[in-house]
């Protein structure tokens, strides 16, 4: 049995773990943390938990978790993490932050996009953990960066075309999130009255998503790798759908890339390339673990369009990191994540 705790419980990324190991056999949740509802029973807070977990909340206290934990999941806002991981890693527990504090290779990156006290990791060795890329990593890390949600549906929808080298460094992606992927403390933005029947562009050419997916393509791609990124808030509770717009170096067939997607994904059971003229939709993979992906080419420009959706709080944040943590324990990667789509 892997003995769980979970940071940040009382949010959607912690309640979505929650609700995904309470389904895993090989799990035992050992230790919640919360800000304001200590002293609280998960399920007295949450009651789609109600029977699933009678796990009570506590203050973060690192003492507990270490003596309670095998492993850790990090649901705290970005910066958090960082603060306990030498105590983690020194007394034998292993991290998987859902947030952003150890997805960059380069700290000076981090910094000037999230903001930090410190100047470097320090001795902190860390993977990205997007398991479809570097799942051999993953299987030794002490401490997993989860991938941000955008950057998710970008790179798996982008990773076979640049991979194989069919397209231009010139990627456009544009991004439709659903609102929970701003987690749930209250912002007036994200009020029912303010964001229901809207759809509005936001931190254009400025999101902090953009230098996680340049590093992760520029790895791909083996050169520097720019993205124009735009996201975008709209009425849905979950769901990201990545349109990507990719110029294309030479004149190839609709079926040459199909194949080229297919052979990429063939092992990967999260992945579903869907069959040419078919496209993807947020509905289709909401609560799932999946990822799906659509191809089309504009003819007339030589673009290849790619889409992919995910529902943010599964394959975006917390089926992800549930993904990374069986790969960590030689866990069958797919165990407690075989939840069916909810349709409609
Ligand atoms: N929502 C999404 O779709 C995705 C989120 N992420 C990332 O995952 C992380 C969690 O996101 P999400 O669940 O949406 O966030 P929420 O805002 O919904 O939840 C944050 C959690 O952290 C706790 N918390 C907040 N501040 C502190 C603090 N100072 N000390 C201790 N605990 C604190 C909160 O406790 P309490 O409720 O008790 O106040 C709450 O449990 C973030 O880093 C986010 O960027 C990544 C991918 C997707
Ligand atoms: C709709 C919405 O607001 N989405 C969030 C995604 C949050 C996230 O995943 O960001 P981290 O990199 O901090 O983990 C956003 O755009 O900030």
């Amino acid at each position: 049995m892997v003995r769980v705790g979970i940071l940040g419980a009382t949010g959607y990324t912690g309640v979505e773990l929650i609700r995904i190991l309470s389904n895993h056999e090989d799990v035992q949740i050992k230790y919640l943390s919360s800000q304001n509802f200590n002293g609280k029973k998960i399920e007295d807070v949450y009651h789609s938990l109600k029977g699933y977990c009678d796990v009570e909340l506590h203050e973060l206290n690192i003492d507990d978790i270490v003596e309670s934990c095998d492993v850790v999941f990090a649901a705290l806002p970005s910066g958090y993490a960082m603060n306990i991981v030498e105590k983690l890693c020194s007394s034998g527990v292993r991290l998987i932050d859902l947030g952003a504090d150890f997805r960059f290779d380069d700290f000076k990156i981090y910094k000037e996009w999230y903001g930090a006290s410190s100047d470097d990791y320090g001795s902190v060795s860390r993977v990205y953990g997007l398991p479809e890329i570097h799942r051999q990593e993953i299987k030794n890390a002490m401490v997993v960066g989860n991938p941000g949600c955008y950057p998710t549906s970008a790179i798996l929808g982008l990773a076979p075309a640049l991979k194989s080298g069919i397209i231009e460094n010139h990627i456009i992606i544009d991004s439709k999130s659903g609102v929970s992927g701003a987690g749930h403390s209250p912002k007036q933005g994200n009020m029912y009255a303010e964001c229901n029947e809207s759809i509005k562009p936001y931190n254009v050419a400025k999101h902090r998503h953009m230098p996680e997916i340049e590093q992760e393509l520029s790895k791909l791609n083996h050169e520097d790798t720019k993205v124009i990124f735009t996201p975008h808030l709209t009425p849905m509770t979950r769901g990201i759908l990545s349109t990507m717009y990719c110029r294309l170096k030479k004149d190839i067939s609709i079926e040459s890339i199909h194949e080229i997607y297919r052979e990429f994904y063939k092992d990967e059971y999260f992945v579903k390339v869907l069959d040419i003229s078919e496209y993807p939709s947020t509905k289709s993979v909401y609560g799932s673990n999946f990822c799906h992906i659509g191809l089309e080419i504009d003819r007339h420009s030589n673009t290849l369009i790619v889409m992919s959706v995910i529902d943010n709080l599964v394959k975006g944040a917390s089926g992800q990191a549930v993904q990374n943590m069986n790969i960590m324990f030689g866990i069958d990667e797919a165990k407690g994540l075989k939840m069916v789509p909810v349709f409609p």
